[in-house]
């Protein structure tokens, strides 16, 4: 296998200064293929994020940001065939870049807390000497998010760590969906969980579901556990209850595209299920997501735009068709929790529990709840 790096693989890089380029492991290639894409346009960057080459809330975060440093100087962004070159013209082209990346994928507000961040820069550079110029300070910016996540990452894993130390020695711990390296700039959150506890002796035994349709489980997840020596079973989305019921799992972990301030989550399509088996079997059912995935501006997880996808995800597989001709489908990405499912939420601040309107926004905007 092809490595970039000695210690592991870098999910996202950037090489150069404001006229670099963004690089990305290609998910959709793995787990046959570590190989890499060059993304040196904003349409680049939308369509490493549509088809999923870079995938996880906090990794489209990162991603769209660095895409807005391409922005600034991309002559397609100021619609006259020009290339950006006065900061006028590099803001106005990092602005329009900003718009056509928020139409990438609706669920995951990381992507669009990243490009207000984005936003909040390019309101400040108008008066730099020239688009390079407005491009550097756009870099300094998507590396601040991108080393932000990885910190934001480590605490996830320690506070969530200290929380499942606490079921004992034997541990079995069910999750979904891909949530870690390749999903984040860091060690991942429900994911560096698992990694935390294993570098701490826990020796957690995972069991990965393999996440129909896409298999980010499978795919993605299975892999990176191998590879970070944590010990993992794949199991099929249907296995979870019976293996609940049998008492091989105390607690189900998995990651959020994003919580609403009751605590309502949105996550790939199948942890909804995945909650109210646990409740069903009294297993605790965690989620670990850092305060960027929250949106306070909604209460109810009904207002969660949720993606539908193609219904080739669902009619094709193994490179061939699967289903009828014709057939109506149903494929949308993710599900929502409601907050009274979900035990705990293990943010970079600390560990949410009970979950409730008062304790989110005590824990994401302290300044707002401060009398
Ligand atoms: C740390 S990432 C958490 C979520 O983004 C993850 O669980 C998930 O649902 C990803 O969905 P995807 O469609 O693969 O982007």
């Amino acid at each position: 296998m092809n490595r970039n790096n000695s210690d592991g693989f870098e999910t996202l890089s950037w090489t150069g200064a404001g006229d670099g380029f963004l690089t990305l492991l290609d998910q959709t290639r793995l787990p046959n293929e570590v190989t890499f894409v060059n993304c040196d346009s904003v349409e680049d960057v939308w369509q490493a994020i549509k088809r999923l080459a870079v995938r996880g809330a906090p990794a489209i975060g990162i991603a769209a940001a660095y895409g807005v440093v391409l922005g600034a100087r991309d002559e397609k962004m100021l619609g006259s065939g020009d290339s950006p070159k006065t900061a006028e013209q590099g803001c106005r082209a990092a602005l329009a870049a900003c718009d056509h990346l928020a139409t990438s994928r609706p669920t995951a507000v990381n992507l669009f807390w990243a490009l207000d961040r984005m936003r909040g820069v390019i309101a400040t550079v108008g008066e730099e000497p020239s688009a390079g110029r407005v491009a550097e300070r756009l870099l300094a910016e998507a590396v601040a998010i991108h080393e932000a996540d990885r910190a934001q990452c480590a605490a996830i894993g320690r506070y969530g760590a200290d929380l499942l130390e606490t079921l004992g020695p034997t541990m079995g711990i069910v999750t979904h969906c891909n949530t870690g390296m390749l999903a984040t700039g860091g060690d991942g959150t429900a994911l560096a969980v698992l990694f935390a506890l294993n570098e701490r002796g826990m020796q957690p035994h995972v069991y990965a579901d393999e996440t129909r349709p896409l298999l980010q489980g499978a795919r993605l997840t299975a892999w990176e556990l191998m590879e970070r020596g944590v010990h993992v079973t794949l199991i099929c989305d249907s296995m979870a209850a019976p293996l609940l019921r049998d008492g091989k799992a105390q607690a189900v972990i998995v990651g959020a595209d994003r919580i609403t301030a009751r605590g309502d989550t949105a996550n790939k399509i199948g942890t909804y299920g995945l909650a109210v088996q646990a409740k069903h079997h009294g297993v605790p059912f965690y989620v670990a997501a850092p305060t960027t995935t929250f949106d306070l501006s909604i209460t109810s997880g009904d207002e969660i735009p949720i993606e539908q996808r193609a219904p080739e995800e669902i009619t094709e597989a193994f490179g061939r068709r699967t289903a009828p001709e014709g057939v109506e489908v149903d494929n949308p990405a993710f599900d929502v929790t409601p907050a009274e499912l979900i035990t705990a939420i293990i943010t970079e601040r600390g560990v949410i529990e009970p979950v409730s309107e008062e304790a989110v926004r005590a824990m994401v905007d302290p300044e707002s709840t401060q009398s």
